[in-house]
């Protein structure tokens, strides 16, 4: 995993968990006992539900054909007895905040469960994304309470747990993994709760144990007749041995979440990267200079990590010209962001930029030195060798970029941009607008992108740089999702871009 990666997002969102740069998953989850949605119905708890969402989302998995598995299905599949109740659909309502272009609900869905489990107490399971959106759903094939075990092995074998040498058999140690936080609801299953519905517990939720709140080893008696499935041997196994328990419920959670359809290629794990870049920009001043503004990010978890204050942490940029050459004044102290940020995984600190480039030699890589103490020796990251790319020749212009305030469902959106005038001739100059739609059937969203032509407007600040804007009627972005756009231009044949900008929000 290099930056820049289109999933980048991704793993922000995996990394900080709240504070600054907060990825604002895990605040829904955060403590694991709590829902955003308990306001409206007392006793219900999203963690559970996320998970419970994930496998059911899954359980549409075929072996035989390769297809279905966790792909956001679960959408289309709501008005199934098989998912009773309001988890899923107020889950994908959460989630829909966090789909973008590079960010299926697919993968948000799988993202939600391993920071949901973390929270709660369980194992880390790794991350991977790449997951792709059906547009339909699935076969119903989530077993349901009423069916006997071999209808529930038989179920569980075509979504491929099958029973295997290390876990005696997928059908207990999943359920038991599965069952560990939550509960049932009197409101959605009558047949099996009774008189647990009271004005304080309005959806009559039964926890599944005692300790619904923590992603252990305490096992719901409930659930006897599947443990029964392999003469009680995984159960017991893990009433003795909680290590036990995590390790197998980390392999197991981790394996539904990577069922897929055959034909998606899932990336590599992706881990906090240890300096990573963040909402980076790079800017023509009136000045005719370049601004590199954003933040760095240090992540650590070694002893060390933990003991830092951001303050007394020494962290510099240092960058190449255009011609990838060195040059006096090309580097600048990045500042500590006085609010904290908390990672579930380790520590994270950010780091404001603020540098003033030459507009006329430019920029085309950096890299940061740093370190958690004032007295340490500097430790050089160079993004795996090459530096930190950036690219000077197309530049999106925030500051005069623009919604116009009037219209409430459609509203004008300028985009600025600057593009350089010295590099050949310019073939094709565009904005890629990346949003997302409502689709019949589902909550989740659609990705879409809609290209708009930059037009050139006149010249820049800068002798070099040429102004161009584009402007469109884009739908009014409330709870539809993240929108982001790239600004293209394509000059003697090579490809530039300015790739995954946030959405403008400044008012004309
Ligand atoms: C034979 C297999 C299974 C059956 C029959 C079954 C059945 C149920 C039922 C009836 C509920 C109550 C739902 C409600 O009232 O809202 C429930 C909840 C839940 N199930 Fe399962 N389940 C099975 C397997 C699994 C698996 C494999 C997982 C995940 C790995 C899982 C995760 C959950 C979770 C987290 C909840 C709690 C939801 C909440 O608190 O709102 N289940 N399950």
């Amino acid at each position: 995993y290099v930056w820049p990666s289109p999933y980048d997002f991704l793993e922000d969102a995996y990394t900080v968990s709240s504070g600054f740069a907060d990825g604002g998953i895990v605040a829904g989850v955060n403590p694991c006992s709590i829902s955003p949605f308990a306001g409206l119905s007392p006793g219900r708890q999203a963690a559970s539900e996320w998970l419970r969402v994930a496998y059911h989302d899954m359980a549409t998995y075929s072996i035989d054909t390769g297809l279905g598995g966790l792909d956001a299905s679960i959408g289309f599949e709501t008005d199934r007895a098989q998912n009773v109740g309001p988890a899923m659909n107020s889950s994908l309502q959460f989630f829909r905040s966090f789909q973008s272009e590079n960010s299926s609900m697919a993968d948000v869905i799988a993202l939600s469960v391993i920071l949901a489990i973390k929270n709660c107490g369980g194992p880390s399971i790794p991350f991977r994304a790449g997951r792709i959106d059906a547009e339909n759903g699935g076969p119903e094939t989530v077993p349901e309470p009423q069916q006997d075990i071999a209808t529930h092995t038989q179920l569980f074998a075509q979504q491929g747990f099958n029973v295997s040498e290390m876990i005696k058999s997928h059908l207990p140690a999943l359920v038991a993994c599965g069952h560990t936080i939550g509960g049932i609801h009197q409101a959605d299953f009558p047949g099996s709760v009774e008189n647990a519905t009271t004005s304080t517990n309005p959806s009559g939720v039964v926890h599944f144990d005692d300790t619904f709140d923590s992603f252990d080893n305490h096992i719901p008696n409930s659930d006897a007749r599947i443990f029964q499935a392999d003469g009680n041997q995984t159960m017991s196994a893990y009433a003795k041995d909680p290590t036990l328990f995590a390790s197998q419920c980390g392999a197991l959670l981790e394996r539904m979440l990577n069922t897929v359809p055959k034909a998606v290629q899932l990336t590599d794990v992706i881990e906090p990267l240890a300096v990573k870049p963040y909402q980076l920009a790079l800017t023509l001043a009136s000045n005719g200079s370049l601004v590199l503004s954003g933040y760095i990010r240090i992540f650590g978890t070694s002893a060390e990590a933990a003991s830092a204050t951001a303050a007394d942490m020494p962290v510099i940029l240092s960058w190449l010209d255009r011609n990838a050459q060195a040059s006096a004044a090309s580097s600048v102290s990045a500042s500590a962001v006085s609010e904290a940020s908390n990672s579930l995984w380790g520590n994270a600190r950010f780091f404001q930029v603020n540098a003033i480039i030459n507009g006329q030699t430019g920029i085309s890589s950096f890299v940061v030195d740093w370190a958690f103490k004032t007295q340490d020796s500097l430790t050089h990251s160079d993004n795996g060798g090459s530096g930190f790319p950036l690219q000077d020749v197309v530049l999106y212009q925030p500051a005069n970029s623009c919604v116009d305030a009037g219209g409430v469902l459609n509203r004008n959106t300028t985009t600025y941009a600057v593009i350089r005038n010295d590099m050949g001739p310019i073939t094709a100059a565009y904005v890629d607008y990346n949003s997302n739609v409502n689709q019949v059937g589902s909550t989740s969203l659609k990705q879409i992108t809609t290209r708009i032509p930059l037009v050139h407007t006149g010249n820049s600040s800068s002798p070099l740089y040429d102004t161009y804007s584009a402007t469109f009627t884009s739908p009014a972005t409330a709870n539809q999702g993240r929108v982001t756009f790239d600004v293209v231009a394509v000059i003697a044949g090579e490809t530039y871009a300015s790739l995954n900008n946030p959405a403008i929000s400044a008012a004309c």
